[in-house]
């Protein structure tokens, strides 16, 4: 199975699915890491600066069409802005499982507040820029997701086992392979800083 994690910057989808892949024992991609792989090292800042949003959505649509081609089960961390494209949402929807980690513009602020790598959220009022975000984009996780899942209160760890659960109750993963990880000690959450890296415990090879 594949698993897709949507949501707002800061929604968690990289540290979540980074340990969620590793307690299903899968592969784990970020399509922004994968995106700075093949901009041969450039960030997605750096890019936006140069190039402008819409080259970056082009190169995200592409970078998510590859992924999505791969063989095999695989954790998929999306960019924020992964659902503004149609084919996106729609390729999403229909090549993988999708979660959306739904957080309010508010707790978003509190994790992002001295964050400098996320491009749209380095203007004068990154609160009023969140909310703005929202607007537009609450609707389009909802059409592409499987699965809402609130996010502001429960931890990494809490959610990681709220999506196993899901995915067991929906029929989508063996209760055995949830049995194994769910109540197991967990291991460590990712630090901040390794949010946004690429590769996971298990190989992975691009599409392409
Ligand atoms: N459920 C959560 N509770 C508390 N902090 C979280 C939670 N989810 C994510 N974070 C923190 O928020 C920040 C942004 O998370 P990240 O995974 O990079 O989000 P995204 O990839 O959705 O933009 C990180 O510092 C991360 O540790
Ligand atoms: O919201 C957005 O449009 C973006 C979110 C970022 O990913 P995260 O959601 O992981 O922060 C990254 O793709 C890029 O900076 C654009
Ligand atoms: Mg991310």
């Amino acid at each position: 199975m594949k698993l897709s994690l949507v949501g707002m910057p800061g929604g968690g989808k990289s540290t979540v699915g980074r340990l969620l892949a590793r307690q299903l024992g899968t592969s784990f991609v970020d399509s922004d890491a994968e995106i700075e792989k093949q901009l041969g090292g450039e960030t997605i800042k750096d890019y936006f600066a140069r190039k402008g949003e819409s080259s970056f959505r082009d190169l995200e649509s592409r970078v998510i069409g590859e992924l999505l081609k791969v063989p095999g089960e695989m954790v998929l961390a999306t960019g924020g802005g992964a659902v503004l494209r149609d084919i996106n949402r729609d390729r999403l929807h229909q090549h993988s499982t999708v979660v959306y980690l739904r957080s309010s513009p508010d707790e978003l602020f509190r994790r992002l507040r001295h964050d400098t790598t996320r491009p749209l959220l380095q203007g004068g009022n990154p609160l009023a820029k969140l909310r703005e975000l929202y607007g537009q984009r609450d609707p389009l996780y909802r059409r592409c997701a499987h699965f809402v899942l609130e996010t502001s209160r429960p931890s990494v760890n809490g959610l990681v086992n709220m999506i196993l659960m899901q995915l067991e109750l929906a029929g989508l993963i063996d209760p055995a392979r949830v049995a194994a990880t769910v109540g197991a000690h967990p291991p460590a959450a990712p630090r901040a800083g390794e949010a946004s890296e690429s590769g996971g415990d298990a190989p992975y090879t691009p599409g392409t």
